[in-house]
Protein backbone atom coordinates (compact mmCIF):
# COMPACT_ATOMS: atom_id res chain seq x y z
CA UNK A 1 0.00 0.00 0.00
CA UNK A 2 1.76 3.18 -0.89
CA UNK A 3 1.76 5.91 2.03
CA UNK A 4 2.11 9.57 1.31
CA UNK A 5 2.55 12.68 2.58
CA UNK A 6 5.83 13.98 3.10
CA UNK A 7 8.33 16.30 1.74
CA UNK A 8 11.76 14.46 2.11
CA UNK A 9 11.92 10.71 3.11
CA UNK A 10 15.61 9.75 4.44
CA UNK A 11 16.92 6.31 4.35
CA UNK A 12 18.98 5.61 7.38
CA UNK A 13 18.99 6.74 10.64
CA UNK A 14 22.70 7.28 11.14
CA UNK A 15 25.60 10.20 11.74
CA UNK A 16 24.24 12.00 8.28
CA UNK A 17 20.44 10.56 8.20
CA UNK A 18 19.66 11.71 11.53
CA UNK A 19 21.56 15.37 11.76
CA UNK A 20 19.72 15.78 8.51
CA UNK A 21 16.06 14.75 9.09
CA UNK A 22 16.57 16.66 12.50
CA UNK A 23 17.24 19.44 10.92
CA UNK A 24 15.17 19.64 7.95
CA UNK A 25 12.04 18.61 10.28
CA UNK A 26 13.26 21.71 12.35
CA UNK A 27 12.46 24.04 9.04
CA UNK A 28 9.21 22.97 8.86
CA UNK A 29 9.98 20.23 6.40
CA UNK A 30 7.61 16.70 6.53
CA UNK A 31 10.03 14.23 7.26
CA UNK A 32 10.06 10.60 7.20
CA UNK A 33 13.41 8.79 8.11
CA UNK A 34 12.91 4.95 7.81
CA UNK A 35 15.64 3.12 9.20
CA UNK A 36 16.44 -0.57 8.74
CA UNK A 37 17.40 -1.58 12.21
CA UNK A 38 14.99 -0.94 15.56
CA UNK A 39 13.67 2.69 16.71
CA UNK A 40 13.72 3.39 20.33
CA UNK A 41 14.04 6.33 22.47
CA UNK A 42 17.63 7.59 24.03
CA UNK A 43 16.26 6.71 27.36
CA UNK A 44 15.81 2.60 26.21
CA UNK A 45 19.59 2.09 24.98
CA UNK A 46 21.14 -0.74 26.82
CA UNK A 47 22.81 0.64 29.34
CA UNK A 48 26.39 -0.97 27.85
CA UNK A 49 26.20 1.21 25.15
CA UNK A 50 26.83 4.15 27.21
CA UNK A 51 30.02 2.79 28.12
CA UNK A 52 33.60 5.25 27.52
CA UNK A 53 34.93 1.42 26.40
CA UNK A 54 33.04 0.71 23.27
CA UNK A 55 33.72 -3.21 23.52
CA UNK A 56 31.89 -3.21 26.25
CA UNK A 57 28.64 -3.60 24.34
CA UNK A 58 30.29 -4.64 20.62
CA UNK A 59 31.30 -8.10 22.46
CA UNK A 60 27.86 -8.54 24.51
CA UNK A 61 25.29 -9.94 22.64
CA UNK A 62 22.18 -9.28 24.03
CA UNK A 63 23.39 -5.50 23.92
CA UNK A 64 24.55 -5.61 20.10
CA UNK A 65 21.12 -7.91 19.32
CA UNK A 66 19.50 -6.18 16.36
CA UNK A 67 22.47 -2.54 16.27
CA UNK A 68 24.93 -4.29 14.33
CA UNK A 69 25.21 -5.48 10.30
CA UNK A 70 25.97 -9.05 11.75
CA UNK A 71 26.55 -10.92 8.17
CA UNK A 72 28.06 -7.56 6.43
CA UNK A 73 32.28 -9.11 5.40
CA UNK A 74 34.78 -7.43 3.81
CA UNK A 75 38.40 -8.39 2.46
CA UNK A 76 40.21 -5.92 3.57
CA UNK A 77 43.49 -7.01 1.18
CA UNK A 78 43.16 -9.32 -1.50
CA UNK A 79 45.26 -11.53 0.46
CA UNK A 80 42.54 -12.15 3.49
CA UNK A 81 39.45 -13.86 3.30
CA UNK A 82 36.21 -11.70 4.41
CA UNK A 83 35.89 -10.84 7.65
CA UNK A 84 33.17 -8.77 9.96
CA UNK A 85 33.07 -5.50 8.91
CA UNK A 86 31.31 -3.38 11.93
CA UNK A 87 28.69 -0.67 10.77
CA UNK A 88 25.72 0.12 12.89
CA UNK A 89 21.86 -0.57 12.51
CA UNK A 90 19.12 1.15 14.15
CA UNK A 91 18.32 4.66 15.52
CA UNK A 92 21.66 6.16 15.98
CA UNK A 93 23.26 4.08 13.32
CA UNK A 94 26.92 3.70 13.58
CA UNK A 95 26.99 6.21 15.86
CA UNK A 96 25.47 4.45 18.30
CA UNK A 97 28.02 1.49 18.31
CA UNK A 98 31.10 3.90 17.63
CA UNK A 99 34.41 4.22 19.70
CA UNK A 100 32.87 8.21 20.36
CA UNK A 101 35.90 9.59 18.78
CA UNK A 102 35.15 13.21 17.74
CA UNK A 103 37.91 14.62 15.72
CA UNK A 104 37.72 16.43 12.85
CA UNK A 105 39.72 16.31 9.49
CA UNK A 106 42.38 18.76 8.95
CA UNK A 107 40.69 21.89 6.39
CA UNK A 108 43.53 20.11 3.84
CA UNK A 109 41.04 18.14 2.93
CA UNK A 110 38.57 19.70 1.63
CA UNK A 111 41.16 22.39 0.12
CA UNK A 112 42.10 18.90 -1.45
CA UNK A 113 38.31 18.07 -2.46
CA UNK A 114 37.91 21.31 -4.27
CA UNK A 115 34.08 20.93 -4.51
CA UNK A 116 32.09 24.31 -4.91
CA UNK A 117 29.93 24.70 -1.17
CA UNK A 118 32.84 22.09 0.37
CA UNK A 119 35.55 24.71 0.82
CA UNK A 120 36.97 25.45 4.31
CA UNK A 121 34.89 27.92 4.84
CA UNK A 122 31.91 26.79 3.74
CA UNK A 123 32.25 23.33 6.31
CA UNK A 124 33.67 24.80 9.26
CA UNK A 125 30.51 26.85 10.52
CA UNK A 126 28.59 23.39 10.59
CA UNK A 127 31.40 21.47 12.66
CA UNK A 128 30.99 24.59 14.69
CA UNK A 129 26.81 23.96 14.93
CA UNK A 130 27.08 20.18 15.16
CA UNK A 131 29.39 20.62 18.88
CA UNK A 132 29.59 21.41 22.23
CA UNK A 133 32.99 22.22 22.58
CA UNK A 134 33.80 21.76 26.63
CA UNK A 135 37.31 23.37 26.45
CA UNK A 136 37.22 25.00 23.03
CA UNK A 137 33.79 26.32 22.51
CA UNK A 138 35.15 29.72 21.86
CA UNK A 139 37.27 29.92 19.35
CA UNK A 140 35.82 31.28 16.62
CA UNK A 141 35.95 27.60 14.64
CA UNK A 142 34.56 25.90 17.29
CA UNK A 143 30.95 26.04 18.93
CA UNK A 144 28.98 26.33 21.86
CA UNK A 145 25.55 24.70 22.24
CA UNK A 146 25.07 22.04 19.57
CA UNK A 147 23.61 18.90 19.85
CA UNK A 148 27.24 16.82 20.23
CA UNK A 149 28.86 17.46 23.09
CA UNK A 150 32.72 17.06 22.88
CA UNK A 151 35.58 17.34 25.13
CA UNK A 152 39.07 15.61 26.16
CA UNK A 153 40.45 13.14 29.17
CA UNK A 154 41.99 15.19 31.76
CA UNK A 155 45.71 13.89 31.22
CA UNK A 156 45.53 12.17 35.11
CA UNK A 157 42.79 10.02 33.80
CA UNK A 158 44.82 8.86 30.81
CA UNK A 159 45.39 5.25 30.69
CA UNK A 160 49.01 4.18 30.57
CA UNK A 161 49.58 3.76 26.58
CA UNK A 162 47.65 7.26 26.41
CA UNK A 163 50.96 8.69 28.34
CA UNK A 164 53.93 6.35 27.11
CA UNK A 165 52.33 7.12 23.41
CA UNK A 166 52.29 10.96 24.30
CA UNK A 167 56.06 10.66 26.08
CA UNK A 168 57.14 8.34 23.12
CA UNK A 169 55.95 10.19 20.37
CA UNK A 170 57.17 13.77 21.89
CA UNK A 171 60.54 12.73 22.38
CA UNK A 172 60.94 10.92 19.07
CA UNK A 173 60.42 14.98 17.83
CA UNK A 174 56.23 15.09 17.31
CA UNK A 175 55.10 18.27 18.56
CA UNK A 176 52.18 18.63 20.95
CA UNK A 177 48.65 20.04 19.69
CA UNK A 178 46.68 20.88 22.41
CA UNK A 179 43.51 20.48 19.78
CA UNK A 180 43.75 18.26 17.04
CA UNK A 181 40.29 20.34 15.91
CA UNK A 182 41.54 23.47 15.20
CA UNK A 183 41.99 24.22 11.72
CA UNK A 184 45.14 22.66 11.19
CA UNK A 185 45.52 20.32 14.11
CA UNK A 186 48.94 17.81 13.79
CA UNK A 187 51.02 16.11 16.14
CA UNK A 188 50.80 14.67 19.68
CA UNK A 189 47.29 15.09 20.79
CA UNK A 190 44.19 14.58 23.59
CA UNK A 191 41.41 12.44 21.17
CA UNK A 192 38.16 14.62 21.56
CA UNK A 193 35.58 12.52 23.32
CA UNK A 194 31.40 13.23 22.14
CA UNK A 195 30.13 12.08 25.55
CA UNK A 196 28.62 13.73 28.37
CA UNK A 197 29.32 12.93 31.96
CA UNK A 198 31.28 9.87 30.62
CA UNK A 199 28.22 8.54 28.89
CA UNK A 200 27.67 8.11 24.86
CA UNK A 201 25.21 10.83 22.85
CA UNK A 202 24.48 8.86 19.75
CA UNK A 203 23.19 11.33 16.42
CA UNK A 204 19.88 9.75 18.55
CA UNK A 205 20.05 10.98 21.39
CA UNK A 206 22.27 14.37 19.90
CA UNK A 207 19.37 14.72 17.45
CA UNK A 208 15.77 12.39 16.77
CA UNK A 209 15.55 12.61 20.63
CA UNK A 210 14.51 16.49 20.72
CA UNK A 211 13.08 16.67 17.44
CA UNK A 212 10.73 13.79 18.02
CA UNK A 213 7.67 16.34 19.26
CA UNK A 214 8.28 18.76 16.68
CA UNK A 215 5.26 17.18 14.72
CA UNK A 216 6.82 17.11 11.42
CA UNK A 217 9.26 14.01 12.07
CA UNK A 218 8.24 10.45 11.88
CA UNK A 219 11.00 7.95 12.47
CA UNK A 220 9.95 4.46 11.17
CA UNK A 221 12.35 1.48 12.25
CA UNK A 222 12.34 -2.00 11.10
CA UNK A 223 11.80 -0.92 7.65
CA UNK A 224 14.32 -2.20 4.70
CA UNK A 225 14.38 -0.38 1.95
CA UNK A 226 14.90 -1.90 -1.25
CA UNK A 227 15.21 0.25 -3.86
CA UNK A 228 14.57 3.87 -5.15
CA UNK A 229 10.82 4.40 -6.47
CA UNK A 230 11.09 6.35 -10.05
CA UNK A 231 8.39 8.21 -12.54
CA UNK A 232 10.34 8.36 -15.35
CA UNK A 233 13.41 10.11 -14.30
CA UNK A 234 12.11 11.25 -11.06
CA UNK A 235 12.37 9.52 -7.88
CA UNK A 236 9.00 9.74 -6.26
CA UNK A 237 9.78 7.43 -2.81
CA UNK A 238 11.22 4.15 -2.06
CA UNK A 239 9.79 0.38 -1.71
CA UNK A 240 10.70 -1.49 1.44
CA UNK A 241 11.75 -5.24 1.79
CA UNK A 242 8.02 -6.28 2.45
CA UNK A 243 6.89 -4.37 -0.59
CA UNK A 244 5.43 -1.57 1.21
CA UNK A 245 6.05 2.00 -0.92
CA UNK A 246 6.61 5.26 0.84
CA UNK A 247 6.46 8.11 -1.34
CA UNK A 248 7.83 11.87 -0.60
CA UNK A 249 9.24 14.88 -3.21
CA UNK A 250 12.83 14.26 -2.49
CA UNK A 251 14.37 10.86 -1.21
CA UNK A 252 17.88 11.26 0.60
CA UNK A 253 19.84 7.96 1.04
CA UNK A 254 22.04 7.92 4.64
CA UNK A 255 22.17 4.19 4.56
CA UNK A 256 26.13 4.50 4.65
CA UNK A 257 29.16 3.39 3.10
CA UNK A 258 27.80 -0.23 2.44
CA UNK A 259 24.22 0.33 2.20
CA UNK A 260 23.74 3.67 0.19
CA UNK A 261 25.45 2.01 -2.98
CA UNK A 262 23.52 -1.30 -2.61
CA UNK A 263 20.42 0.51 -2.82
CA UNK A 264 21.15 2.32 -5.57
CA UNK A 265 22.64 -0.79 -7.26
CA UNK A 266 18.98 -2.28 -6.58
CA UNK A 267 17.37 0.91 -8.31
CA UNK A 268 19.44 0.36 -11.78
CA UNK A 269 22.35 2.90 -11.28
CA UNK A 270 25.60 1.40 -10.91
CA UNK A 271 27.77 -0.54 -13.53
CA UNK A 272 25.72 -1.64 -16.45
CA UNK A 273 26.89 -4.94 -17.19
CA UNK A 274 27.13 -5.61 -13.62
CA UNK A 275 23.42 -5.16 -13.00
CA UNK A 276 22.84 -7.08 -15.81
CA UNK A 277 24.47 -10.10 -15.02
CA UNK A 278 22.24 -9.85 -11.86
CA UNK A 279 18.56 -9.43 -13.79
CA UNK A 280 18.24 -5.51 -12.79
CA UNK A 281 17.13 -3.23 -15.18
CA UNK A 282 19.39 -0.55 -16.05
CA UNK A 283 18.26 3.01 -15.43
CA UNK A 284 21.63 4.78 -15.03
CA UNK A 285 25.23 4.18 -15.29
CA UNK A 286 27.15 5.35 -12.86
CA UNK A 287 30.31 4.33 -11.32
CA UNK A 288 28.23 3.18 -7.47
CA UNK A 289 30.55 1.08 -5.36
CA UNK A 290 33.45 1.55 -7.07
CA UNK A 291 36.66 3.74 -5.29
CA UNK A 292 35.71 2.84 -1.40
CA UNK A 293 38.55 3.71 1.23
CA UNK A 294 39.21 3.32 4.79
CA UNK A 295 42.25 3.81 7.00
CA UNK A 296 44.24 0.42 6.43
CA UNK A 297 45.15 -0.06 10.41
CA UNK A 298 48.47 -2.34 11.70
CA UNK A 299 49.01 -2.91 15.09
CA UNK A 300 52.13 -3.94 17.65
CA UNK A 301 50.50 -5.47 20.83
CA UNK A 302 52.40 -4.39 24.06
CA UNK A 303 52.64 -6.69 27.02
CA UNK A 304 51.32 -4.48 29.87
CA UNK A 305 53.03 -4.55 33.18
CA UNK A 306 50.70 -4.51 36.52
CA UNK A 307 50.41 -0.83 36.79
CA UNK A 308 49.55 0.08 33.51
CA UNK A 309 46.77 -2.03 33.11
CA UNK A 310 43.31 -1.40 32.95
CA UNK A 311 41.48 -0.80 36.07
CA UNK A 312 38.01 -1.33 35.20
CA UNK A 313 36.22 -2.53 32.14
CA UNK A 314 34.99 0.68 31.44
CA UNK A 315 38.29 2.73 31.12
CA UNK A 316 38.25 4.41 28.24
CA UNK A 317 40.08 2.78 25.35
CA UNK A 318 42.30 5.77 23.88
CA UNK A 319 42.65 9.18 25.05
CA UNK A 320 45.78 9.97 22.55
CA UNK A 321 46.38 10.19 18.90
CA UNK A 322 49.48 11.49 16.75
CA UNK A 323 48.76 13.15 13.63
CA UNK A 324 51.93 13.16 11.36
CA UNK A 325 53.57 13.65 7.90
CA UNK A 326 55.68 10.95 6.79
CA UNK A 327 58.27 13.02 4.76
CA UNK A 328 58.91 16.19 3.13
CA UNK A 329 57.32 15.00 -0.34
CA UNK A 330 54.03 12.95 1.84
CA UNK A 331 50.93 15.06 1.37
CA UNK A 332 50.71 16.84 5.20
CA UNK A 333 49.19 14.28 8.13
CA UNK A 334 49.19 11.24 5.84
CA UNK A 335 49.56 9.38 8.59
CA UNK A 336 48.17 8.71 12.60
CA UNK A 337 49.71 6.80 15.46
CA UNK A 338 46.75 5.67 18.01
CA UNK A 339 47.08 4.40 21.66
CA UNK A 340 45.33 1.51 22.67
CA UNK A 341 44.97 1.55 26.70
CA UNK A 342 43.18 -2.21 25.66
CA UNK A 343 43.13 -3.74 22.51
CA UNK A 344 39.82 -3.13 21.21
CA UNK A 345 40.53 -0.66 17.74
CA UNK A 346 40.48 -3.78 15.76
CA UNK A 347 36.71 -4.65 17.19
CA UNK A 348 36.76 -7.78 15.34
CA UNK A 349 40.06 -9.43 16.62
CA UNK A 350 39.25 -8.02 20.13
CA UNK A 351 40.37 -9.75 23.28
CA UNK A 352 38.90 -7.65 26.02
CA UNK A 353 40.44 -8.35 29.21
CA UNK A 354 43.89 -9.49 28.26
CA UNK A 355 46.68 -7.67 30.10
CA UNK A 356 47.55 -6.00 26.46
CA UNK A 357 47.65 -2.73 25.11
CA UNK A 358 48.92 -1.92 21.92
CA UNK A 359 50.21 1.02 19.35
CA UNK A 360 48.53 1.24 15.98
CA UNK A 361 49.42 2.90 12.74
CA UNK A 362 47.27 3.73 9.83
CA UNK A 363 47.27 5.86 6.72
CA UNK A 364 45.31 8.85 7.03
CA UNK A 365 46.00 9.40 3.06
CA UNK A 366 45.25 6.19 0.90
CA UNK A 367 45.69 6.15 -2.72
CA UNK A 368 44.37 2.49 -2.79
CA UNK A 369 40.53 2.03 -3.47
CA UNK A 370 38.01 -1.06 -3.24
CA UNK A 371 34.82 -1.94 -4.99
CA UNK A 372 31.61 -3.20 -3.68
CA UNK A 373 29.43 -5.40 -5.52
CA UNK A 374 25.63 -6.96 -5.06
CA UNK A 375 25.96 -10.34 -4.39
CA UNK A 376 21.99 -10.49 -5.69
CA UNK A 377 19.18 -8.26 -6.08
CA UNK A 378 17.68 -9.53 -3.09
CA UNK A 379 17.63 -6.82 -0.56
CA UNK A 380 18.04 -8.87 2.47
CA UNK A 381 21.67 -9.99 1.03
CA UNK A 382 24.69 -7.93 2.27
CA UNK A 383 26.87 -6.58 -0.85
CA UNK A 384 30.44 -8.51 -1.40
CA UNK A 385 32.78 -6.00 -0.52
CA UNK A 386 36.27 -5.85 -1.53
CA UNK A 387 38.18 -3.46 0.09
CA UNK A 388 41.58 -3.93 -1.34
CA UNK A 389 43.34 -2.07 0.74
CA UNK A 390 47.12 -1.38 0.36
CA UNK A 391 46.77 -2.20 -3.67
CA UNK A 392 48.65 0.84 -4.44
CA UNK A 393 52.28 0.45 -4.35
CA UNK A 394 52.60 3.60 -2.54
CA UNK A 395 50.76 3.16 0.32
CA UNK A 396 52.20 0.04 0.81
CA UNK A 397 55.69 1.68 1.08
CA UNK A 398 54.36 4.19 3.57
CA UNK A 399 52.45 1.53 5.72
CA UNK A 400 55.84 -0.28 6.15
CA UNK A 401 57.92 2.78 6.99
CA UNK A 402 55.28 3.45 9.36
CA UNK A 403 55.20 0.22 10.97
CA UNK A 404 58.83 0.20 11.56
CA UNK A 405 58.11 3.98 13.09
CA UNK A 406 55.92 2.41 15.08
CA UNK A 407 58.26 -0.12 16.75
CA UNK A 408 60.64 2.14 17.05
CA UNK A 409 58.35 4.16 19.92
CA UNK A 410 57.25 0.84 21.29
CA UNK A 411 60.81 0.07 21.81
CA UNK A 412 61.70 3.58 23.14
CA UNK A 413 61.93 3.74 27.11
CA UNK A 414 58.86 5.75 27.52
CA UNK A 415 56.96 2.48 26.16
CA UNK A 416 59.62 0.14 28.44
CA UNK A 417 58.19 1.78 31.61
CA UNK A 418 54.64 0.24 30.98
CA UNK A 419 56.06 -2.79 29.54
CA UNK A 420 56.60 -6.35 31.44
CA UNK A 421 58.01 -9.13 29.10
CA UNK A 422 59.30 -8.93 25.39
CA UNK A 423 57.94 -7.13 22.83
CA UNK A 424 59.13 -9.27 20.40
CA UNK A 425 57.56 -12.69 21.72
CA UNK A 426 54.37 -10.90 21.65
CA UNK A 427 54.69 -9.48 17.56
CA UNK A 428 56.30 -12.52 16.46
CA UNK A 429 55.40 -12.47 13.17
CA UNK A 430 56.20 -8.78 12.80
CA UNK A 431 59.13 -9.18 14.39
CA UNK A 432 60.06 -11.72 11.92
CA UNK A 433 59.46 -9.63 9.26
CA UNK A 434 60.78 -6.32 10.39
CA UNK A 435 64.12 -6.15 8.59
CA UNK A 436 63.24 -7.23 4.99
CA UNK A 437 60.44 -5.49 2.54
CA UNK A 438 59.45 -8.66 0.62
CA UNK A 439 58.54 -10.00 4.08
CA UNK A 440 57.48 -7.17 6.15
CA UNK A 441 54.73 -6.39 2.81
CA UNK A 442 53.65 -9.81 3.02
CA UNK A 443 52.61 -9.78 6.68
CA UNK A 444 51.04 -6.31 6.46
CA UNK A 445 48.71 -7.60 3.12
CA UNK A 446 47.92 -10.55 5.39
CA UNK A 447 47.02 -9.04 8.76
CA UNK A 448 46.54 -5.00 8.05
CA UNK A 449 42.83 -3.80 9.71
CA UNK A 450 40.61 -1.25 9.10
CA UNK A 451 39.76 1.31 11.09
CA UNK A 452 35.56 0.82 10.37
CA UNK A 453 36.14 4.43 8.53
CA UNK A 454 34.85 3.28 5.38
CA UNK A 455 34.24 5.82 2.74
CA UNK A 456 33.76 6.83 -1.05
CA UNK A 457 31.78 4.50 -2.44
CA UNK A 458 29.00 7.14 -4.17
CA UNK A 459 31.95 9.56 -4.86
CA UNK A 460 30.99 13.31 -5.25
CA UNK A 461 32.84 15.62 -7.82
CA UNK A 462 32.23 17.56 -11.04
CA UNK A 463 29.63 15.94 -13.20
CA UNK A 464 31.84 15.39 -15.91
CA UNK A 465 34.19 12.93 -14.34
CA UNK A 466 34.30 9.34 -14.51
CA UNK A 467 34.75 8.59 -10.71
CA UNK A 468 31.38 10.77 -10.04
CA UNK A 469 28.45 9.40 -9.07
CA UNK A 470 26.69 12.82 -6.49
CA UNK A 471 27.24 16.12 -7.93
CA UNK A 472 28.21 18.37 -4.91
CA UNK A 473 24.65 19.17 -3.88
CA UNK A 474 24.45 15.42 -3.13
CA UNK A 475 22.37 15.08 -6.43
CA UNK A 476 22.04 11.48 -7.63
CA UNK A 477 23.75 11.95 -11.80
CA UNK A 478 20.68 11.16 -14.24
CA UNK A 479 18.17 11.48 -12.22
CA UNK A 480 15.81 13.78 -10.70
CA UNK A 481 14.75 13.98 -7.12
CA UNK A 482 17.14 11.44 -5.37
CA UNK A 483 20.43 12.61 -3.46
CA UNK A 484 23.02 10.65 -1.01
CA UNK A 485 24.41 12.36 1.78
CA UNK A 486 26.41 10.77 4.29
CA UNK A 487 30.62 9.28 4.36
CA UNK A 488 29.84 7.49 1.00
CA UNK A 489 29.93 10.96 -1.02
CA UNK A 490 33.64 11.56 0.30
CA UNK A 491 35.86 11.81 -2.67
CA UNK A 492 38.23 10.21 -0.31
CA UNK A 493 39.10 9.18 2.87
CA UNK A 494 39.55 12.09 5.39
CA UNK A 495 42.58 12.67 7.22
CA UNK A 496 40.95 11.45 10.96
CA UNK A 497 37.88 9.29 12.55
CA UNK A 498 35.09 9.74 10.03
CA UNK A 499 32.14 10.54 12.41
CA UNK A 500 31.99 14.28 12.81
CA UNK A 501 32.51 14.91 9.47
CA UNK A 502 29.35 12.49 8.64
CA UNK A 503 27.74 14.73 11.07
CA UNK A 504 28.85 17.46 9.25
CA UNK A 505 27.11 16.50 5.69
CA UNK A 506 23.98 16.32 7.45
CA UNK A 507 24.07 19.57 8.95
CA UNK A 508 25.12 21.44 5.42
CA UNK A 509 22.87 19.34 3.15
CA UNK A 510 20.02 20.05 5.87
CA UNK A 511 20.42 24.15 5.26
CA UNK A 512 20.55 23.26 1.63
CA UNK A 513 17.67 20.84 1.33
CA UNK A 514 15.35 22.93 3.46
C1 LIG B 1 32.59 -0.01 15.47
C2 LIG B 1 32.81 1.37 14.90
C3 LIG B 1 33.64 2.26 15.56
C4 LIG B 1 33.84 3.54 15.04
N1 LIG B 1 34.50 4.46 15.80
C5 LIG B 1 34.51 5.75 15.41
C6 LIG B 1 34.97 6.78 16.28
O1 LIG B 1 35.30 6.54 17.44
N2 LIG B 1 35.01 8.04 15.81
C7 LIG B 1 34.64 8.36 14.53
O2 LIG B 1 34.77 9.52 14.13
N3 LIG B 1 34.16 7.41 13.70
C8 LIG B 1 34.05 6.13 14.13
N4 LIG B 1 33.47 5.20 13.34
C9 LIG B 1 32.99 5.61 12.02
C10 LIG B 1 31.72 6.47 12.08
O3 LIG B 1 30.89 6.07 13.14
C11 LIG B 1 31.01 6.34 10.73
O4 LIG B 1 31.87 6.82 9.71
C12 LIG B 1 29.72 7.15 10.65
O5 LIG B 1 28.88 6.85 11.74
C13 LIG B 1 29.03 6.85 9.33
O6 LIG B 1 27.82 7.54 9.25
P1 LIG B 1 26.81 7.29 8.06
O7 LIG B 1 25.70 8.25 8.26
O8 LIG B 1 27.55 7.32 6.78
O9 LIG B 1 26.32 5.79 8.23
P2 LIG B 1 25.72 5.02 9.49
O10 LIG B 1 25.88 5.82 10.74
O11 LIG B 1 26.28 3.66 9.46
O12 LIG B 1 24.15 5.00 9.20
C14 LIG B 1 23.55 4.26 8.16
C15 LIG B 1 22.18 3.83 8.64
O13 LIG B 1 21.42 3.36 7.53
C16 LIG B 1 20.71 2.20 7.91
N5 LIG B 1 20.44 1.42 6.72
C17 LIG B 1 21.31 0.72 5.97
N6 LIG B 1 20.68 0.10 4.94
C18 LIG B 1 19.38 0.44 5.04
C19 LIG B 1 18.23 0.11 4.27
N7 LIG B 1 18.32 -0.68 3.19
N8 LIG B 1 17.04 0.59 4.65
C20 LIG B 1 16.93 1.40 5.74
N9 LIG B 1 18.00 1.75 6.51
C21 LIG B 1 19.21 1.26 6.16
C22 LIG B 1 21.67 1.51 8.87
O14 LIG B 1 21.00 0.56 9.68
C23 LIG B 1 22.23 2.69 9.66
O15 LIG B 1 21.44 3.00 10.77
C24 LIG B 1 33.25 3.91 13.81
C25 LIG B 1 32.43 3.01 13.13
C26 LIG B 1 32.19 1.76 13.68
C27 LIG B 1 31.26 0.83 12.95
Amino acid sequence: MASTGWDIIVVGAGSAGAALAARTAEKGARVLLVEAGPDYRSAEMHEAWRSPNPAVALLDPQAAEGLVWTELATARTDRQQPGLYWRGRGAGGSSAINGQIAIRPPMADFEEWGLPGWAPDDVLPYFAKLEDDAQFGDEPYHGRGGPTPVWRMPRADWGAVDTALAQAARAAGHGWTEDVNAPRGSGVSPYPINSRDGRRVSVNDAYLERARDLGTLTVRGDALVDRVLFDGDRAVGVRLADGGELRAGTVVLSAGVIHSPAILLRSGIGPAARLRELGIGVRHQLPVGQGMQDHPLALVAIPLAEHARRRTPHDRHTNVCVRWTSGPDAPENDMMFVGLNESVLAMAAATPGLPTGSYGVWLNKNDSRGELTLASADPAADPVVRQRMLSDPRDLARMRAGVRALVELALRPETARITEGSLEKENPALFAALDSDAALDDHLLATVLDAQHGTSTCRMGASDAPETVVDSECRVLGVDGLRVVDASVFPSVPRANTNLATIMAGELMADRLA
